[in-house]
């Protein structure tokens, strides 16, 4: 099939080059020039493990194309995806601007029937404002086409394997004919076996805040567990498994740590108060999820001061920038607030990060008193702490008898719960973590 993807952010480039893979041509629009030039040079602009690779596979076979005019991308095909931003605005609504743009584009350049599907989070009953945005906009009334939503599951660090091996497939539509064309599309899915859910645009809609509003609420519940257990002296990870093995509840998304973080929870979670509350609806309950969430950085800084006492003159090593392991994506990292409240406290930093330290930079510079370093065991030399705030595989994996030679004091706040506290102190750390006492 063709399909246009108009964004290549995160949700579009992963778009556009699994259906490229799986043998559909496809045109990616993408507004920024200096995201395109990368593109075209088959050059991700974010990273994303396997992209580049699938990226340049399906550019040298002729089956991905990107450009700027959206002109372009209208005539390319029937079939479009708005995969654009939905950032969150300022009163904590989701910014549909974005949307809204690319829909009156596409109106003002159909000249016959188009499908134009919503991969974008967005709340619930955009589909009918992108409906009477092509409406106001289209040069011919008589031109036919559909609005469907079909949100994106997929994590950053393993996007192209969820998209590929999705749980579900939500598909939201109107008509047979939009109902056809996106059964025709994830066809290679679901003959797989992958379940493909047709509901309403408004269900499909609600289906993407509503999950990623009950794994905020995940992860905000057993921090609270967390919590509980260092005041009483249990283990976070047996009483997480424990629960864990309850299929009702499963193991996903129990881990305590830091918080949640990224382009999605923190804004999602925000929108869809908003929403329910533009619907009279007072959702207590993500606002206290929301709380516990925001609550959890000042806790580690709190714990960061109740092991080094003051952190003035301090060398401190950090260990983790992104907001999650394997990408270099820092939007709402937690990292962003403890290494700015470590800096303000006169600390001397080390930061280290597998992937994320440019993007880092744009938000923390270098200076006098933060350096970043191209190497772990850099990090912590002469450091009277390691703080450790994102779970890469490389720190699981560190040799941690040498970090303990190379560090002036041998102590460490990991706010991942990455290393085991036994061997930790076997080694001669001072280990402190979350919800072990
Ligand atoms: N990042 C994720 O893991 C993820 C997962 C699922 C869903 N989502 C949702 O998908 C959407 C996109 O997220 P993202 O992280 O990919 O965002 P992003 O900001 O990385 O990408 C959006 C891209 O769209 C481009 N764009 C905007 N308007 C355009 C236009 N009119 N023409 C051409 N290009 C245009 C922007 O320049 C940008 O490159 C959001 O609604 C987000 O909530 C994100
Ligand atoms: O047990 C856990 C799991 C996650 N996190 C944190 O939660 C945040 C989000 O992690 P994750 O969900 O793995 O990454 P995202 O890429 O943000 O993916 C989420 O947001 C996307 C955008 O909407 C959705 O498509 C995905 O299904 C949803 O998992 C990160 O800060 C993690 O550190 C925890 O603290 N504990």
């Amino acid at each position: 099939m063709k399909i246009t993807v108009i964004g290549a952010g995160y949700v579009g480039l992963v778009t556009a080059a699994c259906f490229a893979d799986l043998g559909n041509e496809v045109l990616c629009v993408e507004k920024v020039s200096s995201k395109l030039e990368k593109l075209c040079r088959g050059i991700s602009p974010i990273y994303e493990p396997g992209l580049t690779e699938m990226l340049q596979k399906n550019i040298k076979e002729g089956r991905i194309h990107f450009t700027d005019k959206i002109e372009e991308g209208v005539n390319f095909a029937d079939t479009i995806f708005l995969c654009v931003g939905t950032p969150q605005g300022d009163d904590g609504k989701a910014d549909l601007s974005q949307v809204e743009e690319a829909s009156r584009q596409i109106a003002q350049h159909m000249t016959d029937y188009k499908l134009i599907i919503e991969k974008s989070t967005v709340p619930v009953n955009t589909h009918q404002w992108v409906k009477k945005t092509v409406k106001r906009y289209i040069k011919n009334p008589d031109i036919p086409f559909d609005v469907a939503s079909n949100p994106e599951f997929l994590r950053e660090g393993s996007a192209i394997y969820d998209f590929m091996n999705p749980d579900r497939i939500v598909v939201g539509v109107e008509s047979e004919r939009a109902r056809k064309i996106m059964e025709e599309l994830y066809r290679p899915f679901t003959e797989k076996g992958f379940p493909l859910l047709i509901t309403t645009p408004a269900a499909a809609e609600l289906i993407k805040h509503a999950s990623n509003s009950f794994l905020a609420m995940k992860i905000s519940y057993i921090n609270m567990i967390a919590d509980l257990c260092e005041k009483v002296g249990a283990d976070i990870n047996e009483v997480a498994d424990g629960m864990g093995y309850d299929k009702r509840i499963g193991r996903a998304f129990l881990n305590a740590g830091i918080g949640y973080g990224g382009s999605c929870f923190p804004k999602d979670v925000k929108a869809f108060i908003k929403i329910a509350e533009d619907h009279g609806l007072d959702f207590g309950l993500l606002k206290e999820t929301e709380k516990i969430n925001r609550r959890r950085r000042e806790q580690f800084i709190e714990k960061i001061e109740s092991v080094i006492w003051i952190s003035k003159d301090k060398n401190i090593a950090v260990w983790g920038l992104s907001f999650k392991p394997n990408t270099d994506d820092i939007r709402e990292a937690p990292a962003i607030d403890i290494v700015k409240q470590l800096k303000e406290a006169g600390a001397n930093l080390r930061l280290y990060d597998p992937k994320a330290m440019e993007n880092f930079k744009q938000v923390v510079p270098e200076g006098d008193n933060v350096k970043y370093v191209s190497d772990k065991y850099e990090a912590v030399k002469d450091a009277d702490l390691l703080v450790l705030i994102t779970e890469w595989d490389e720190f699981r994996q560190a040799d941690m008898e040498k970090v303990k030679q190379l560090m002036r004091l041998p102590i460490v706040v990991d706010g991942r719960n990455v290393y085991q506290p036994d061997e930790m102190r076997k080694i001669g750390f001072e280990y402190y973590s979350i919800g072990r006492s």
